[in-house]
């Protein structure tokens, strides 16, 4: 396949529905000269999602590549296709994300109604949320894998697209207010042993853009972490029914005027998405998380907040990701170039 050089080469990854969708129709109300590529699990899934993007832009450029984020195999397949394909990308959306076998603890939900941090928690879901996790293909604990180290092998294989161009070049992250210090350790650092594996993989996350920054802004890649508030998706369907979710909404629109992060609708969730996508990266803070947020009154704006990150630690991280990643090539040598 020829190499194409495009103005703006845009990937964007877990978009078949939820925010990721609405992400892709809002940069092209944004822009519709960009060309975006959706990466997705499969054909049917890349052409379904393609044909909802054209309903409502029938002009915009959009290829698909398939790969599923938890099996290293398909990322590296799909890399080296991007690598085929385009000759350097401007942006990337890492926004795919898993919450499987959510558990709220209801007791914990009631009891934290009745303190001075129910705020904190119903915009966190601290204390409340666990999750049950299991191993993936690989052999890797599926949450960690698919929030971020295919995200983490797909930026590495994709290095010689991101890197040296004359304009920088961006990764922007889906983290969660969820991501806390505490659900995460560097000897654990895949949760096989804990219940709060996605709070454990967002904060690796964290971590991960932290020093991506450290070590390619001089390169011209820069990284940046957002957080889309609560969104109803089929994520958040999966934690509570959604004819539940539908009568708990007047009670969502109340809270809101307290909690500007229940952004509610993947319109709303996009906002820090497409709001970092308008900014200079050399302006921005790496210690910083972009979250969406959504006024009582249902206007969309953007809160910078500092995030909880010892870059010490992120270091060390990413010595052991540099040694998952060393593994990994090791044995799918035969899907490199
Ligand atoms: N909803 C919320 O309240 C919040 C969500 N987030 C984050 O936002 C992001 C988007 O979530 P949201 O839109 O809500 O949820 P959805 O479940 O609607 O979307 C998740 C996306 O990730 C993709 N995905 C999941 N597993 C894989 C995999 N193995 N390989 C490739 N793609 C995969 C899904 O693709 P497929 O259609 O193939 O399953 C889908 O496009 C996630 O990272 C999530 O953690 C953060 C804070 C709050
Ligand atoms: C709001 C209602 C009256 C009661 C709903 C109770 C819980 C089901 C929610 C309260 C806080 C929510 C929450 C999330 C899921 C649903 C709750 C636990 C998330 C963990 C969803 C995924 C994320 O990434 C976080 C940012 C959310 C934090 C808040």
């Amino acid at each position: 396949m020829g190499k194409e050089l495009l103005q703006e080469g845009i990937l964007v990854r877990g978009q078949s529905c939820g925010v990721g969708l609405a992400l892709c129709r809002r940069l092209l109300e944004e822009d519709g000269r960009i060309h975006l590529c959706i990466a997705c699990r499969n054909e049917q899934k890349s052409e379904a999602t393609r044909d909802l993007i054209l309903a409502t832009h029938p002009a915009a450029q959009v290829s698909t590549v398939e790969m599923d984020l938890g099996n290293l195999a398909s990322v590296l397949r799909a890399a080296r296709e991007l690598r085929c394909r385009f000759q350097r990308l401007d942006f990337i959306y890492l926004n795919a994300g898993i919450m499987p076998n959510p558990h709220v603890n209801f007791k914990a939900l009631w009891h934290g109604l009745l303190t001075g941090r129910v705020l904190h928690m119903l915009t966190t879901a601290e204390g409340i949320m666990t999750q049950t996790d299991r191993l993936n293909g690989d052999g890797l604990q599926e949450v960690f894998a698919t929030n971020l180290f295919g995200h983490f092998m797909l930026v590495r294989q994709l290095q010689s697209l991101l890197c040296g161009n004359e304009k920088p070049s961006r990764l922007i992250w889906t983290s969660s207010s969820n991501a806390r210090e505490s659900a995460f350790s560097l000897s654990d650092y895949q949760h096989a042993k804990g219940q709060e594996s996605y709070s454990s993989s967002k904060y690796a996350t964290d971590l991960t853009s932290v020093v991506l920054n450290r070590k390619f802004n001089d390169q011209g890649l820069y990284s940046s972490v957002v957080c889309p508030g609560l969104v109803m998706s089929n994520m958040t369907y999966r934690i509570l029914p959604v004819f539940l979710w539908k009568l708990l909404m007047p009670i969502m629109w109340l809270i809101r005027f307290f909690a500007k992060t229940y952004t509610l609708t993947p319109y709303n969730g996009a906002e820090a998405h497409v709001w970092l996508f308008k900014q200079k990266p050399e302006y921005l803070d790496s210690l910083v998380k972009y979250h969406s947020c959504t006024s009582g009154l249902g206007r969309c704006y953007v809160e910078p907040r500092k995030m909880d990150v010892d870059e010490d630690t992120a270091e060390k991280f990413y010595q052991k990701l540099l040694e998952l990643e060393e593994q990994t090539l090791e044995k799918y040598h035969d899907l490199l170039d």
